[in-house]
């Protein structure tokens, strides 16, 4: 019989041992690995499963599932690395990260397969996705798929659409408790008791996922039936279209699929954090704050268009690092990308074009940096000496447009357009002018389809108390941009990183696009998603000298 070691069992890891415990396999053939003790005790207590140390584990399991935290993988795989053999199979159950992260840390020729599974597997109604890394075959995804089978369905993909089923049956059982969630609260609105209302919603939800899943019939046509001329139904379907939330799903979903991109980079970069550090194999703990009496605190604020611009001296990760006590209140930062026409035909392709960056000071003045790289490159590199950041405020904002002549790929013309943002924020520098080289990376995200003439919203006045009132509403993305940097001389500061929406409209909850969804392609497997690629841009500081 085989022998499966799940590195890391917390809830994903639990789960899967419990759903197989529930499938018949023997708790003799599991084994568990967790840091706390009193965790591995409830383990066993509840499950019968060996819980060992990681090397024992290792040493005892044909296969080895690694279900530990994205950002902790490293150090794990650091203790496990030694003690992998031949013809032990690796899987991964970590969100974000590539089989190449495992294979760099494993022995040579280990076979790594990505495994994404969720929660449901409790319950033998989980799907699972596989992907091969680049040392395991056929034999070993069939390896993989029989140990994940009994939780549910299994599904072979490449591995580049890994990050796509996170967002979307990874973490979708939660966006499925959120609707139940909120189900549940209209129906108490509407006077029903609780436990009633529950029974509704649980049957009505199975009852319409095995609907679609028994008749195959497309969920547009699904929904026509239940929907009657002026009946109740349609009056639903209006307010759920005038709230944008299918739009709102699409934004979610992108969202999950970025942060799992970002874990993998953020997984990268912490690695090579501590290589330079030089020091203990863990984070240490940061409250987000700026630390009293740090040189160096950094507040960089980026604004999000649906697929246009970055500004500011961070990337959508707020992976910052400044070597120079350097204290930012934000920069005028100027991006420019070329975006594919509207008209489709530059649907997922985007030209090589040299970005250009431009950090400009007071209006008027000479620019900070100042910028152009080569077309083509990867990663382009722009480098500048910051010359100039004066205090106080400058509220200028505009926003240009050009033009750019077709570009031709094959013989089919392709428009161009380039927008450029200026957005001014307040500079302030306390120490000598540092010299920044400044990294552009690219990405690829969805922007709605036919929103092009909206990527750049009209920009906000860059004024304090509106700002101040953001940082403590409601905008996403504020919480999770908090990193240590590191300092010249090896010290660590805290490093706030404040990534907020500067639309005025979040403050009222209203929503960030003025279109109104296309409410005549429903989404399904035989229809695109109404969203179209556009581009992103990365912006980072990496060096300074
Ligand atoms: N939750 C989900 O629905 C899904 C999660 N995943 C992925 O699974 C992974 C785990 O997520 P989740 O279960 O939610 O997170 P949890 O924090 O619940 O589980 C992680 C577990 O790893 C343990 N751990 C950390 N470091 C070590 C180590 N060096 N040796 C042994 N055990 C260690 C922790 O132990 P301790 O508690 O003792 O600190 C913890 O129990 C993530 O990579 C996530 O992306 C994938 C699909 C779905
Ligand atoms: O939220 C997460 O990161 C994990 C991955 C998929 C589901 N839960």
């Amino acid at each position: 019989m085989t022998t499966v070691a799940v590195l890391g069992a917390g809830k994903i890891g639990q789960t899967v041992l419990a759903g197989l415990c529930r499938a018949g396999w023997s708790p003799d053939d599991l084994i568990a690995t967790v840091r706390r003790r009193e965790h591995g005790e409830a383990i066993h207590a509840e499950l019968g499963v060996r819980v060992l140390d990681t090397a024992a584990a290792a040493q005892a399991a044909d296969i080895i599932a690694v279900a530990v935290k994205p950002q902790d993988a490293a150090t794990l795989l650091e203790s496990l690395s030694p003690h992998v053999k031949d013809g032990q199979l690796v899987v991964s159950l970590c969100a974000g990260l590539p089989t190449a992260f495992f294979e760099k840390r494993l022995p040579d020729s280990i076979p790594v397969v990505r495994a994404m599974t969720n929660t449901p597997a409790l319950v033998a109604e989980a799907i699972t996705v596989l992907s091969a890394g680049s040392h395991a075959g056929q034999r070993d995804l069939d390896v993989a798929e029989e140990l994940f089978r009994p939780l549910g369905k299994t599904l072979r993909l490449a591995e580049h659409h890994q990050d796509a089923v996170t967002a979307l049956s990874g973490s979708g059982p939660a966006y499925f408790y959120y609707l139940v969630e909120s189900m549940t609260d209209a129906a108490i609105l509407l006077g029903l008791p609780r436990a009633d209302a529950h029974e509704l919603i649980v049957q009505t939800i199975v009852g319409a996922a095995a609907m679609r899943r028994d008749t195959g019939d497309h969920p547009v046509s699904l929904r026509e039936t239940v929907t009657s001329p002026a009946g109740t139904t349609i009056n639903a379907v209006r307010e759920l279209e005038r709230h944008r939330v299918r739009s709102a799903i699409a934004d979610a979903v992108e969202a999950a699929r970025d942060r799992g991109r970002q874990i993998a980079e953020d997984a990268d970069l912490a690695v090579e954090n501590r290589r330079r550090r030089g020091g203990p194999d863990h984070e240490p703990a940061v409250d987000g704050q700026r630390h009293a009496g740090d040189p160096l605190g950094l507040r960089c604020r980026q604004k999000r268009h649906g697929g246009g611009h970055v500004l500011g001296l961070t990337d959508p990760t707020g992976r910052i690092q400044v070597l120079q006590p350097l204290q930012l209140r934000g920069l005028l930062g100027t991006v420019v990308r070329p975006h594919p026409s509207a008209d489709g035909a530059g649907r997922d392709h985007v030209e090589p074009h040299p970005p250009g960056l431009r950090v400009a000071g007071a209006p008027g003045a000479p620019p900070i940096l100042d910028g152009q790289v080569g077309a083509g490159a990867d990663q382009p590199r722009l480098g500048g000496r910051i010359r100039d950041l004066t205090h106080g405020a400058h509220p200028v904002d505009r926003r240009d447009r050009h033009h750019r002549p077709a570009i031709r790929r094959g013989q089919q013309p392709l428009q161009t357009r380039t927008d450029t943002t200026h957005r001014a924020h307040q500079g302030r520098i306390n120490d000598a002018l540092p010299l920044v080289v400044v990294q552009i990376g690219e990405r690829q995200s969805a922007g709605d389809t036919d929103v092009v003439d909206q990527h750049v919203q009209p920009p906000e006045r860059v004024d304090g108390r509106r700002h101040r009132g953001l940082d403590r509403g409601t905008v996403p993305d504020v919480t999770r941009h908090r990193q240590t940097v590191q300092l010249p001389g090896g010290a660590l500061g805290g490093l706030g990183v404040d990534i907020g929406d500067h639309d005025p409209r979040a403050l009222s909850g209203q929503p960030f696009r003025a279109r109104v969804t296309d409410a005549v392609g429903g989404a399904g497997e035989e229809r695109d998603l109404a969203v179209k690629p556009s581009h992103g841009d990365s912006l980072s500081v990496v060096e300074s000298r």
